[in-house]
């Protein structure tokens, strides 16, 4: 279980996260959904660590940091790394002793390149791709659909159920509110800051009627189309 109580977040006097509390079960895959600058990699960041935060974080491990995987939007590769040495960089880390990552490459990246000229796609998998090899407890998926292909986001649905059913926490963020409806057991509407919504699959469609209207609200009809 993780659970985050009254997690607050400002940049200046910019107020981004306004007091989040929410509970994460094992087995469980959870979804948060919200406009750009809502706040959903703030919280992601808060969570995995990498940025400090107001507010409280309980888990049932001692050392947070050491059982999550964060999937980053836009992962960053430092310059002259390959594939294969950056999976290995990740194996390492968790005391994972792997080398030959050919077998696990079920994205076929080209793990002998530099991971720096991957483009956009490959370099969210080949980042994926390390996170799941250290068999983490909880993973945060920032955007994971965002910018790969119809064939990868069909094995990365396939992936997240697999941890759902190996029982670890799975946290997503999306835009796309379909490939949430579909992988999550409950959706969290974030709005400048704060949860205004919380779904079970029974009440999916109410959210993402609330949050088309929230996107859009009645803007297209400006255009005054006849
Ligand atoms: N390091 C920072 N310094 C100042 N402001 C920041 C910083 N990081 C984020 N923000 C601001 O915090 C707000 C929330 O940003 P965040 O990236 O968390 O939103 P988001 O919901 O993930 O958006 P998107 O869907 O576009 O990724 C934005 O207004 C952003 O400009």
């Amino acid at each position: 279980m993780l659970e985050i109580i009254d997690i607050k977040k400002s940049f200046g006097k910019k107020e981004v996260l306004k007091g989040i509390s929410l509970t994460f079960e094992k087995g469980n895959v959870y979804g948060i959904v919200g406009k750009n600058g809502a706040g959903k990699t703030t919280l992601f960041r808060g969570i995995a660590g990498l940025e400090t935060c107001h507010g409280k974080l309980n888990s049932e491990f001692d050392i947070l940091k050491n059982h999550l995987g964060f999937l980053p939007t836009n992962p960053i590769f430092m310059s002259k790394i390959t594939g294969w040495e950056y999976l290995k960089l990740f194996s390492l880390a968790r005391n994972v002793k792997e080398d030959d990552f050919e077998e696990q490459n079920i994205f076929e990246l080209p793990l002998s390149d530099y991971a720096e000229h991957y483009s956009t796609g490959m370099k969210k998998k080949l980042a994926l791709m390390a996170i799941l090899l250290q068999q983490n407890d909880i993973y945060i998926l920032d955007e994971p659909f965002n910018g790969v292909d119809i064939q990868s986001n069909l094995i990365i649905n396939d992936i997240i159920q697999k941890l759902k059913n190996l029982g670890k926490i799975v946290i997503i963020s999306s835009h796309i509110f379909s490939t949430l409806a579909d992988n999550c057991d409950q959706i969290h509407l974030l709005r400048e800051g704060i949860i205004v919504k919380s779904a079970e699959k029974a009440e999916f469609q109410s959210v993402e009627d609330e949050m088309i209207t929230d996107i859009i609200g009645d803007k297209t009809s400006n255009l005054r189309l006849k």
